[in-house]
């Protein structure tokens, strides 16, 4: 099938498209792709609709932003539908599937016996209709009413490109976007998985705040910057990281504040330090240590990140590019390998990733 994958992350950055050639199980052919950016006024209504989100947390109503919002992410992922298609030269109705993943704007992980609760903007149907080719999308919420967390999905992804890859077992893969989650890929090709922490979340939040930049690019305010320990152990003190995975986070889960009172460099080093040294925490946690990290997200490219994150892992964490993968397309990638799986009715999670009972299908096909 000829597939093209979407995912717009939590950094609310833009939308990935990326083409595959896929069954689900074996990749045939890598398309084109790309990254199209959302507008000022695209990013401000999705911004304006996690706000509501947060405030609304699933309780009464839907907040009425949630359909300008949705109206948003049709129009700006079929734009990126259509460029990836046109660099393909394919028309969009030449697709045998879209797997569209939508924007979170509030996940609950499960807590206490109490079910999960996630939710994706993004309406299959009106993209569907606006392509003309059929559209997989809201992939999580069977995981979570079967009492899994919802994420990570991508870690099926990262074992077949391992093994499309040759790459030596046991390994790593480290998403770094606005939450950073990790694939380990044992020995036997067993699969453990879950969010590590936060990523590049606050340490954008803070140099946004600090300095009106979108984020600190390469990790120069951090490399300039001091670790206040205190604030790095009250950062750590977090309930996630006492927990074995699968564990899975919001975006929102986490705070600047232990940084208040730093220096714009000191913040920013103890805030990366923070997404490093949890990390570590989570790769403690694993019976089979990686013999390396292969990173993908828009973290890879922050160097001070990735040598923090080395550091504290002792273990060798190289960019994607290293291992011949596309480091910003992944994801993208993978919501096109789980639209197949999702069309043939393939599972997509597991206990050792999400922590559901048994494998999951998920996800929902619309025609056009
Ligand atoms: N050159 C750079 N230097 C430092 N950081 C960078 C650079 N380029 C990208 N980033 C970081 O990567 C982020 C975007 O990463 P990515 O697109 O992987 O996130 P996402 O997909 O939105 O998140 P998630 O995976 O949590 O949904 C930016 O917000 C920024 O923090
Ligand atoms: C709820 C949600 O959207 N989670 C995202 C987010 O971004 C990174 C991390 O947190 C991961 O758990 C997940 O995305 C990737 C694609 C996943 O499901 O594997």
């Amino acid at each position: 099938m000829i597939i093209a994958g979407l995912m717009s992350g939590t950094s609310l950055d833009g939308v990935d498209a990326a083409i595959l050639e896929t069954d689900g199980k074996t990749i045939t052919r890598f398309g084109p792709g790309l990254e199209t950016p959302f507008t000022p006024d695209e990013r401000a209504v999705l911004k304006a609709a996690v706000e509501a989100a947060l405030a609304w947390r699933f309780e009464g109503p839907e907040p009425e932003i949630f359909t300008q919002a949705e109206a948003v992410l049709t129009t700006s992922h079929a734009r990126a539908v259509e460029a990836v298609c046109a660099a393909a030269g394919l028309t969009p109705d030449q697709l045998d599937l879209i797997g569209f993943h939508g924007q979170t704007v509030v996940h609950e992980p499960p807590l206490k016996g109490r079910k999960g609760r996630t939710r994706q903007l993004g309406d299959g149907a009106a993209l569907a209709a606006a392509l003309g080719a059929p559209v997989a999308y809201d992939f999580r919420t069977a995981d979570m009413e079967a009492g899994g967390q919802g994420a990570p999905l991508a870690p099926i992804y990262h074992r077949l490109l391992a093994d499309w890859s040759g790459l030596e077992r046991p390994i790593g893969v480290l998403n770094i976007g606005g939450v950073a989650n990790i694939t380990l890929i044992g020995a036997d090709g067993t699969l453990s998985a879950f969010d590590t922490g936060p990523g590049n979340g606050l340490i954008d939040a803070w140099v946004e705040e600090r300095t009106g930049a979108p984020m600190d690019a390469g990790g120069a305010l951090a490399a300039k910057g001091r670790v206040l320990e205190a604030g790095l152990a009250e950062l750590l003190a977090h309930p996630h990281f006492a927990l074995d995975g699968p564990k899975s986070l919001d975006r929102w889960d986490f705070s600047i504040d232990a940084a208040r009172n730093l220096s714009t460099e000191d913040g920013a080093a103890t805030l990366a330090q923070f997404t490093a040294e949890a990390v570590a925490l989570g790769l403690a946690r694993l019976t089979d240590k990686p013999g390396r990290l292969i990173v993908c997200g828009g973290g890879r490219k922050n160097a001070d990140l990735i040598a923090r994150i080395s550091a504290a892992c002792g273990v060798p964490a190289v960019p994607a590019e290293a291992v011949g993968w596309r480091g910003d397309l992944i994801e993208a990638e993978a919501f096109a390998v789980l639209a197949a799986r999702t069309a043939r009715g393939l599972p997509i999670s597991w206990p050792a990733t999400t922590g559901v009972d048994v494998a999951m299908r998920g996800g929902r096909v619309v025609g056009v």
